[in-house]
């Protein structure tokens, strides 16, 4: 911000997907460097055209590939492409109005302009709207014993953990959470990280490894700490759960369940490279007995601790800049959502030397608190974390393999992609002739395929024919694609394993993902026909 009262706003050069977003911005009429007047006092009126552009810039400078992907036919009618965007875009506004400012006519402004921003982060609104439902036949004694260990090692927190139905252990706010406060906050010294491997006995046999990776260390050395009586993350290990319930230790029946989807692969070839991995690794463990008991480190307590890994660690930047995968007690109660609560999180505060989970929007004494683990699909959730997430997930993509087309003009395009995908339809805002609900980059992609570069919507006009083909091709696709699916299935799903009625929901939400990409194209084909048929007058 500038003296004179102008905000300056501009798109990082550094930043991925900088074609992108530019084309992004200049279809709102924006460019990548803009300036915002907040001089003197602003009427409501100015304050909110400059909180409406403000939020245009801050929404596609915050985009992630996935919704730079669907770009803005992703939009609601309200202009909010994912609720995680949304909650980024005005922390990232947040952080650029300065909190103080010598003039006084400025300052009254920009404090106007601060809480309008803080009142859209409280209307942001989760899917899990509805009150979470505490078990309370569950005794949480581990779970209290974990909390008491960790406050009276410098954790502080503002959250209960409880049972939750439908979530296994969640965070509940214990008092109303406000847009910054720090829900919870651990010391460094409470983190597992590689640390602990360099100063065990371990480490001079395991860095002899070709090509070990700190993380498999840190993974063996917690096959064997969970037992060692004397730990000092005793009450951490001791409130862990004894099965994981991921995709990765799925049953036989709830694999064949997921015939015909792409999961089952993702699920196979997972499974197939752990068992490579400890393969690798058995013959130097054996050699080693004394350091690495056999009992402890049979295959299924090598599962067990990757599913640990997969499902309760987190990557966290330390002050050495370093990036490190770390398990951290407490923390790894808290569940994940697409409404997240806490979304900036993995960067060690140098200052207190403590790893800070400060919530992005309110959470009401009572509510649960979540976690965004990540921008992941829910094949990728099912895998590795063995849940499907509540609400329509934006990350939820069927990725296509298509062949990149040796064409000069697209070697010369930096804003084309060289990977496609699609999602379900209803996230589109967008069914109109050339838009069809399906993402503009596949589209553009497949017209090229059918001998079409163009430069203009007449280009399009002139030349429905393509448009025909385009659609038959994807049609053609995803018939064949749901046709592997099958019908949705007669099992009692009521009384079916838990991991078959995941498997057996995942395989509908990829029926109706299917589905609807079929009938936006049907519905596109028709329109495109009326055209031909009935060209406007
Ligand atoms: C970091 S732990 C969170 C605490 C966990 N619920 C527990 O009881 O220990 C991650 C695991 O929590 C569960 N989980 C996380 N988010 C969830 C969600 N939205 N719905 C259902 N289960 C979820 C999954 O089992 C996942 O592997």
């Amino acid at each position: 911000m500038s003296e004179t009262g102008d905000l300056y706003l501009e798109l990082a050069e550094d930043d991925p997907f900088y074609q992108h977003k530019k084309t992004l911005l200049s279809c709102k009429g924006l460019g990548v460097k803009e300036t915002l007047n907040l001089r003197g006092s602003l009427t409501e009126q100015l304050l909110n055209a400059a909180l409406e552009k403000l939020l245009l810039f801050g929404r596609i400078a915050n985009l992630d590939k996935v919704e730079v992907y669907f770009g803005e036919d992703a939009c609601t009618p309200a202009g909010i492409y994912s609720i995680r965007n949304e909650i980024s875009a005005l922390s990232w506004i947040l952080s650029l109005i300065p909190v103080s400012c010598n003039i006084q006519t400025h300052a009254v402004t920009l404090e106007a302009l601060r809480a309008a921003v803080k009142g859209r982060i409280s209307e942001v609104v989760g899917a899990e709207k509805e009150k979470a439902r505490i078990v309370d036949s569950y005794r949480c004694d581990k779970e209290s014993r974990l909390v008491e260990w960790g406050q009276d090692n410098g954790v502080k927190t503002k959250l209960q953990i409880a049972h939750i139905d439908g979530y296994g252990r969640g965070a509940i706010a214990s008092e109303d959470l406000k847009f910054g406060d720090v829900a919870l906050e651990i010391p460094i010294s409470s983190i597992i990280s590689e640390e602990y491997v360099y100063n065990s006995d371990m480490y001079s046999i395991l860095e002899k490894i070709d090509g070990i990776t700190s993380e498999t260390m840190l993974l063996l050395w917690t096959m064997r700490e969970k037992h060692n009586q004397d730990s000092k993350f005793k009450p951490y290990f001791d409130s862990l759960q004894e099965n994981f319930c991921t995709g990765l230790s799925f049953g036989v029946d709830a694999i064949m369940e997921l015939d015909g989807t792409l999961l089952l692969d993702e699920i196979m070839q997972a499974k197939e490279l752990l068992r490579e991995r400890y393969d690798e690794l058995v013959p130097v463990l054996s050699n080693h007995r004394h350091v690495f008991p056999p009992e402890l480190y049979t295959w299924e307590h090598y599962l067990w601790a990757c599913e640990l890994y997969y499902s309760n660690s987190m990557q966290i930047k330390f002050p050495d800049g370093k990036l490190k995968t770390c398990l951290i007690p407490v923390a790894g109660f808290l569940n994940h959502s697409v409404y997240p609560h806490i979304v900036k999180y993995g960067k060690v505060d140098t200052e207190t030397s403590s790893l800070k989970f400060p919530v992005s929007r309110p959470c009401n004494k009572g509510e649960q608190c979540f976690l965004s683990y990540g921008n992941y699909s829910s094949s990728h959730l099912l895998t590795f974390y063995g849940f499907l997430p509540k609400g329509d997930n934006p990350y939820d993509v069927i990725p296509l393999d298509f062949d990149v087309i040796d064409d000069e003009d697209i070697e010369t395009d930096f804003s084309s992609w060289t990977t496609h995908m699609l999602r379900g339809t209803w996230l589109s805002s967008n069914h109109d002739i050339f838009h069809y609900g399906l993402p503009t980059p596949l589209l553009n992609y497949l017209r090229r395929a059918h001998g079409l570069v163009h430069h203009s919507e007449t280009d399009l006009w002139n030349n429905l024919e393509v448009e025909m083909e385009v659609l038959g091709t994807l049609r053609s696709t995803f018939d064949d694609m749901l046709q592997n699916l099958g019908d949705a299935d007669s099992i009692d799903r009521e009384n079916a394993d838990q991991d078959v009625k995941m498997a057996m929901e995942f395989k509908e939400q990829q029926r109706k993902i299917v589905s609807s990409i079929l009938d936006s194209c049907s519905a596109g084909i028709k329109l495109v026909q009326d055209f031909i048929t009935k060209p406007e007058v």
